[in-house]
């Protein structure tokens, strides 16, 4: 099945408030767009007569030394998508050698989701995402709890000072998830009515102090999510992170922002290589992944895809969307005469478009 045609399943299959939840964006969704329309305005120029019978595309990643290039991001709820929820895309992507990021709004508990990976694969790689809260007591519970369950490495989104306005939620007046569903990792934390799809237990005035906080309290590595700007990216490594992940949450915070792929090569730049560049947001084919590698990132996220696959056919469906990328990637950095995703480069991407 085709990552489009897995799409079209889910959207026959879905809820349509459930379906419009994860296809929609903030305001008037210009960002959510953008993110796609980049992608398309990308082209690759090969380079010929240097390629190579077999390819390795394996990435280093934090706490994942030979993962695939292409990570599934934290999405929320996943039981909204299938009754196996978190424990489905769990088994799916350590199947698939893919690091999964299970999140703090996940309908499973993230010591559950660790075990459903192991089900797959002895050393699965699965990152846990939360926010800043704030009571720092509070982040610590979350991750010690990370830190009990096995994951590899934490992720702090800190795009979030407040909760995107997603026009399509409003309109349905979708606030609360359906009984039976939770967020299972805030059952017991304070303040935090584990149905609410909208009150987030964050900090609404996080700091880069505050995010510093997390590397000196746990040994894992720590990432940074939702960093758009060059100079927040040096900070980043100044702060002890491990890694930077250039997002803007999938079009669904700020309607005003660039597409994430516009701003990979600033921050890229501006990392310099001392930590690894991840970026997510309207990625759909391998040849998204080969544009965003040769412009300074890792691994790429997929966040909507995923979903799609999912609510289409479980694990199944989430194995085929990470399968699909994969394969669709490494045939694309064959014919772009690449051995190593090092091989692919910035001069190796032109700017096309409509006008061509
Ligand atoms: C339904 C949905 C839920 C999301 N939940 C979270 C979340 O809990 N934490 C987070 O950091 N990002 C969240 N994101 C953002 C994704 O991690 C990612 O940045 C985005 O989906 C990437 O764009 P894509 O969907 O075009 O691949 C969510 C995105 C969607 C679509
Ligand atoms: C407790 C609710 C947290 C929901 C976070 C989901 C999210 O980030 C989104 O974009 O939706």
């Amino acid at each position: 099945m085709t990552l489009r045609a897995l799409h079209d399943a889910a959207r026959r299959t879905l809820d349509p408030v459930h379906y419009d939840y994860v296809a929609g964006g903030a305001a008037e969704e210009r960002v959510l767009s953008a993110n796609e329309r980049a992608f398309d305005r990308c082209l690759l120029l090969p380079r010929v007569l240097c390629g190579s019978e077999t390819r390795d595309t394996t990435a280093c990643l934090p706490g994942a030394q030979r993962a695939a290039p292409v990570i599934v991001a934290p999405t929320a709820f996943h039981r909204l998508m299938h009754p196996d929820g978190e424990g489905a895309t769990a088994r799916a992507a350590a199947a698939e050698g893919a690091v999964l990021v299970t999140g703090t709004a996940a309908t499973t508990a993230v010591d559950a989701v660790v075990a459903a990976a192991r089900e797959a694969a002895p050393d699965p790689a699965v990152w846990f995402q939360l926010y800043l809260h704030p009571r720092a007591e509070v982040t610590e519970t979350l991750v010690r709890r990370a830190e009990r369950a096995g994951c590899t490495a934490l992720v702090v989104t800190v795009d979030s000072a407040v909760f995107g306005r997603h026009t399509r939620d409003l309109r349905h007046g979708f606030t609360e998830l359906p009984p039976g569903h939770a967020a299972e990792n805030m059952r017991d934390l304070p303040g935090a009515p584990p149905g609410s799809l909208t009150d987030i237990p964050m900090s609404a005035a996080p700091t880069w102090r505050d995010f510093g906080e997390i590397p000196r309290m746990t040994a894992l590595p720590v990432l940074v999510k939702g960093v758009l700007h060059p100079a927040d990216a040096r900070l980043a490594v100044e702060h002890g992170a491990s890694g930077v992940i250039v997002s803007n949450h999938g079009g669904r915070q700020c309607d005003a922002v660039p597409a994430a792929l516009d701003c990979l090569p600033a921050v890229a730049e501006a990392v310099a290589g001392r930590i690894p560049v991840l970026m997510d947001g309207g990625v759909r084919r391998g040849s998204d992944i080969a544009v965003a590698l040769a412009l300074g990132a890792t691994a790429v996220g997929v966040g909507r895809p995923v979903m799609w696959g999912l609510a289409a056919d479980g694990e199944a469906g989430v194995r085929a969307v990470l399968a699909t990328l994969r394969d669709e990637y490494d045939h694309t950095l064959a014919l772009c005469g690449g051995r190593h995703n090092a091989d692919l480069t910035r001069d190796m991407v032109v700017r096309g478009g409509e006008t061509w």
